[in-house]
């Protein structure tokens, strides 16, 4: 067995799910690949600073490295893209934090992303959406998108059951097909890469069990289940229906008007949530007309990744957007962005996700003064107009500052 690299705090406790946050809890964090080398150690400083503010000594994070991606196969040997021990510290620390990692396009390695959320089993992708005042957006009035994504994150056509176009295997597959299932739509059989689809009834009710419990706990007025279940019926499909058979049968949801719209009471507020769906493509211009119809957002995989990105463009881009990955046991925090290569070691991109990442982390532990002095502070630094490239490009008079700098900014505003 090879040497551990990972370097335990002295000084530091386990987070245990289900009891409280101790006072020291040990963090495991991946710095990430490509702009991970910036962005990570200024949500570090930035985090520590307001954790040491709120809390005054009383509490602070004790952050462990531990390593996936390029920096993993640098320090444990090829191949070694998520060392089982990373694995292992992500599942016994509980509560972590990662920064971005590549995947190639075409060939090359499958996503280590992807990967890590089947692992640990993070089914929910969490990605609110909201606006900050004086971020520039490309909509007359960005206040009015407030959503919550809820992408489901272990299944889909994104979770790379794929075969290669003139492999043994797509031939196979393709054979299969043709001959025991009497497919005959596959219009170019000789040369066809496969891929396959898997949406199953278990994995789409936890996934919007989650968002209706999410709903009901944050008070928020409707649950919007996104699918192609038009064109993809045994899958998209699927996930619309059982969506809609979870908010029955398990919150006593009434149809509206004869359904399949349905509506309950929120047992906390009194107030109504109402559960619907809209088709992806048509779900995709309304949110840009009338986006105050949509509030939480539950869907597959793949339409929950490019909903992520449209959504996050129409309140200023993917440079403030954060995320989590959530099991029953286990988050990950993690931005909605990638590792953006061509600004990778420059010290000039938005930390702005993966900040607000850490502080949806704050929160999930419970260190709720932390993390309103994290939101202040971002919303100071944009309301000075100090900001990083990205916004500084749309802005008029703005300081343009680097990643590091905009983290400065933040702490000065605390
Ligand atoms: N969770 C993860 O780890 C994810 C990993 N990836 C991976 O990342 C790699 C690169 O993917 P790519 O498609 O380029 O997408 P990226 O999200 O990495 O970058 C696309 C563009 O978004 C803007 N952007 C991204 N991050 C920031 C930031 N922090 N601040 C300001 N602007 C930002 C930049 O726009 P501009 O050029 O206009 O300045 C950038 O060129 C791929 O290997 C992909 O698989 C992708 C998404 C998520
Ligand atoms: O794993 C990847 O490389 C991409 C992931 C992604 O785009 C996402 O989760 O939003
Ligand atoms: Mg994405």
């Amino acid at each position: 067995m090879s040497e551990s690299r990972i370097k335990v705090p002295a000084g530091g406790q386990k987070i245990v799910p289900g009891q409280p946050t101790p006072d020291n809890p040990i963090i495991p964090f991946i710095e990430g690949d490509g702009i991970g080398v910036d962005i990570t150690p200024v949500m570090i400083k930035v985090i520590d600073a307001a954790v040491a503010k709120a809390y005054g000594g009383r509490r602070r994070i004790h952050w462990m490295e531990v390593y996936a991606g390029e920096k993993s196969v640098g320090l444990y040997g090829p191949d070694q893209w998520i060392p089982q021990e990373t694995f292992d510290a992500l599942k016994e620390y509980s509560v972590s934090i990662k920064g971005p990692m590549t995947t190639p396009v075409g060939g090359g390695i499958r996503s280590l992303n992807v990967a890590l959320r089947q692992e640990l089993d993070l089914y929910q992708c969490l990605r609110p959406v909201r606006y900050f005042k004086g971020v520039p957006s490309p909509l007359k009035d960005p206040s009015k998108t407030d959503m919550v994504i809820f992408r489901e994150n272990t299944e889909d056509i994104y979770a790379g059951v794929e075969w290669q176009a003139d492999s043994d295997a797509a031939k196979k597959v393709i054979r299969f097909l043709q001959d025991e299932m009497g497919v005959t739509k596959i219009r170019f059989p000789q040369n066809c890469g496969i891929g396959v689809k898997p949406v199953s009834v278990e994995g789409s009710s936890r996934l919007v069990r989650a968002a209706i419990r999410y709903a009901i706990d944050n008070d928020r007025k409707s649950v919007t289940l996104v699918h192609k279940g038009n064109i993809m019926k045994f899958t998209e499909g699927l996930f619309r229906d059982v969506g809609y058979q979870v908010a029955k049968n398990e919150f006593g949801a009434q149809p509206i008007d004869g359904g399949p719209w349905c509506s309950f009471q929120n047992p906390a507020t009194g107030r109504e949530i109402v559960i619907k769906d809209a088709i992806a493509d048509a779900f995709l211009q309304q949110i840009l007309l009338r986006p105050a119809e949509y509030d939480v957002i539950a869907c597959c995989n793949l339409n929950g990744d490019y909903i992520s990105d449209a959504l996050a463009a129409q309140v200023g881009g993917i440079g403030i957007a954060p995320g989590a990955n959530i099991s029953d046991k286990y988050a990950c925090f993690e931005a909605t962005h990638g590792t953006a290569p061509k600004y990778a070691g420059l010290d000039k991109v938005n930390p702005g996700s993966i900040i607000l990442s850490a502080e949806m982390m704050l929160r999930h532990l419970g260190w709720r003064e932390a993390a309103d002095l994290v939101i202040k502070a971002v919303e100071a630094a944009i309301g000075d107009k100090v900001v990083t490239y990205d916004f500084a490009r749309l802005m008029d008079g703005a300081t343009e500052v680097g990643c590091s700098a905009f983290g400065d900014a933040m702490i000065a505003r605390m």
